[in-house]
């Protein structure tokens, strides 16, 4: 059996709006053996079972479902039209689907992941990235559930002919479902070392409360809001917060007066206030001061989870945040979290 694992994720953590992420500790897990069920053949050799969040909906055909259709683009780019014979990949997913937690950001990884390993290919994980980014083409998220950790990245300003392949269509790149029939076509390769990163460090007595609306945002939508500019007196005020952030994280005891105020962002969370009602209340309203223990409070990548770092009093920072959404009429969860500093893992046994 192949085990992978790929940790959820939250982007931006305040000013870092595409170029932060912070992997944490939910897992998405995909079992990976030869189906026992030889009666029946599945569409493009791969029977998918899948079971937690999004059961009711996520679809179960390998050219539909996010995990199984990335892994066929990697598949297809290395000449391998179909699945291994008899492949079967069980779904176990509890990561929140479109909540701001990097559940497509998990699902592409783990995707990347699966073709490297099914098609037996030996990619590094720095190229896989690549795979990745022609998918999810911000690159927080897939970059810190790929490699763990706090996390921050850019993408390479590529050369014309690079970047006419990284910019073709995510519909040809991922075509949609053809009913399990092949095209035939091969899919556009990723150019080589479009994403860099570095890991940053993290202070250890820091923990994420993330605080989880029961209704979805989807990253497409939270991104169709954000302006096409923005004014320089907004871009230094994120400039210098995220400088100050990516280091006061790193350093125990935390400061968290400064945290708090590194974690401002003036590029995307006034803009999506509009999508979740309450935000801008709960982000002003709980501080500090207000709430020992807390470090600072942001969206969690497009929302609508409100991710709270601190170093203790978690329960009560959740309650008052579920609290002020309740208010709203919205219901929450909460998860208290840690940074999943290992990354993606696949398992043989
Ligand atoms: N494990 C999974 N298997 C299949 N599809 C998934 C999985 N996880 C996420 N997805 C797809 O990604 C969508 C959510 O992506 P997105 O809007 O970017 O939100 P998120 O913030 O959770 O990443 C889901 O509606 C679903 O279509
Ligand atoms: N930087 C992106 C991050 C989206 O994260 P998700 O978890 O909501 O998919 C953005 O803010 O749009």
């Amino acid at each position: 059996m192949i085990t992978i694992k790929v940790p959820c994720s939250s982007a931006n953590i305040g000013p870092g709006f595409d170029v932060v992420g912070l992997s944490l500790s939910i897992w998405l897990t995909l079992q990976v053996t030869t189906t026992t069920d030889t009666t029946t053949t599945h569409p493009l050799n791969c029977k998918i079972t899948y079971e937690g969040e999004g059961a009711a909906h996520v679809p179960l055909n390998a050219d539909a479902n996010l995990v199984t259709r990335t892994a066929l683009y990697v598949l297809k780019c290395h000449d391998q039209r179909t699945f291994p014979a008899s492949t079967h990949v069980h779904i176990v997913n509890p990561i929140p689907l479109g909540r701001g937690l990097g559940s497509s950001g998990a699902a592409v990884v783990a995707g990347v992941l699966l073709g490297n390993a099914v098609g037996k290919l030996g990619l590094s994980k720095d190229r896989m990235m690549d795979y990745c980014l022609m998918i999810e083409r911000h690159p927080d998220n897939v970059m810190a559930a790929m490699m763990g950790g706090f996390v921050g990245s850019y993408l390479r300003e590529l050369d014309p002919v690079d970047m006419e392949r990284k910019e073709i269509p995510l519909a040809e790149v991922l075509p949609e479902p053809a009913g399990g029939v092949d095209t035939g076509l091969r899919p556009p390769e990723p150019p080589v070392g479009i994403g860099h990163y570095i890991k940053f460090g993290w202070a250890k007595e820091v923990k994420a409360v993330a605080i989880i609306p029961d209704f979805e945002v989807s990253t497409a939508t939270a991104r169709g809001v954000l302006p096409e500019v923005y004014s320089k007196k907004d871009l230094i005020f994120n400039l210098q917060r995220l400088a100050v952030l990516t280091t006061a994280l790193t350093r125990s005891p935390p400061d968290a007066e400064l945290i708090f105020q590194a974690m401002q962002d003036k590029v995307h969370q006034p803009y999506r206030k509009h999508l979740i009602p309450g935000l801008p209340e709960i982000l002003a309203s709980v501080t500090p001061q207000s709430h020992p223990g807390l470090l600072g409070i942001c969206l969690s990548g497009a929302g609508p989870t409100i991710l709270a770092l601190a170093i203790h009093n978690f329960e009560h920072i959740a309650k008052v945040i579920t609290a002020r959404f309740k208010q709203e009429g919205i219901t929450c969860r909460y998860e208290l979290l840690e940074p999943a500093y290992e990354g993606a893992q696949v398992i043989e046994s």
